[in-house]
């Protein structure tokens, strides 16, 4: 459904390669993960697919989705495309949202847009999804303005439009780094959901390899702006080839191993 070919991006300013060579393919109902520590590109070379870096940035290679190559398109008509059939949770959520607009203003008029529904229907829908995202009083979210509400929440408002609109494909960008892991549990079960039922492909950026694991079918490793191992998730799992995909398993298992350990201690004996 996505295909990713050759795709780089140079800072023209400072003469810079940000991301070299990227090449992935997404497939419908699938998921891949995006792991890489912080700075490797993996943000950017989302919001790239989707046009929308600044123009200080060159952005070439292929990203063919549905017969197009996303990188050819005028505005007008990515603008189609984005939100609708692709949209993308942001890592900040507050930059997601007018401040001077009440959420529910917000969700109605992107729902009434994206889904062609009455503004009844739409402020419905809100409330349906908003429960799925946890949130206990949806009526009151929705008359609260951005800056009412916590980060976490914020993000929940977010993934429950995206969960909505029902678009072909979701990136997440980071989408769980916000909430206490109740409420982490919830959203990734929550990507299970839309996967398995609506058949959305799923780019889930995270650094946390437990959760990559339990989502994707295949894996992206990101490291300074190059993409060093690819493939699927048991593969890249269980027989790593690249040193630098070791590490990050080696240190989510030492993670992992201290957390129980520090959980023994604390059982009473
Ligand atoms: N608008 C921009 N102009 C110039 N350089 C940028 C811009 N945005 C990002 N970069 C640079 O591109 C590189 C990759 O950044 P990116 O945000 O994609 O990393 P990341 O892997 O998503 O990190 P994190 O996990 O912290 O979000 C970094 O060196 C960053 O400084």
């Amino acid at each position: 459904m996505l295909k990713v070919k050759g795709l780089s991006i140079t800072d023209e300013r400072k003469k810079t390669v940000l991301v070299e060579n990227v090449n992935f393919t997404l497939d419908r109902n699938h998921c891949l993960g995006i792991v890489g520590e912080s700075g490797s590109g993996k943000s950017i070379t989302t919001k790239a697919i989707l046009g929308l870096t600044q123009p200080s940035l060159k952005v070439t290679g292929h990203v063919y989705f549905d017969g197009d190559d996303l990188l050819q398109l005028g505005k007008k008509e990515m603008r189609k495309i984005r939100g609708k059939r692709i949209c993308m949770i942001l890592q900040d959520a507050m930059s997601a949202f007018d401040p001077l607009y009440t959420m529910g203003s917000q969700m109605i008029e992107t729902l009434c847009e994206n889904l062609e529904i009455s503004k009844k229907e739409a402020r419905v829908l809100s409330i349906i999804e908003l429960e799925k995202m946890q949130i206990k009083e949806p009526e009151q979210v929705l008359k609260k303005y951005p800056h009412q509400l916590s980060g976490g929440m914020l993000q929940r408002c977010m993934i429950a439009i995206a969960m909505a609109v029902k678009p072909d494909i979701i990136i997440a960008d980071e989408p769980t780094t916000a909430l206490d892991s109740i409420t982490q549990n919830e959203v990734v079960k929550e990507f299970e959901r839309l996967r398995s039922e609506l058949d959305t492909a799923v780019i889930f950026i995270s650094h946390d390899l437990g959760v990559v694991q339990r989502l994707a079918q295949t894996v992206l490793v990101m490291k300074d702006g190059k993409q060093v191992e690819y493939g699927k998730i048991e593969d890249v799992f269980s027989n790593p080839e690249q040193d630098y995909t070791k590490f990050l398993i080696h240190t989510r298992e030492q993670l992992t191993k201290s957390f129980s350990d520090a959980m023994r201690k604390d059982d009473p004996v």
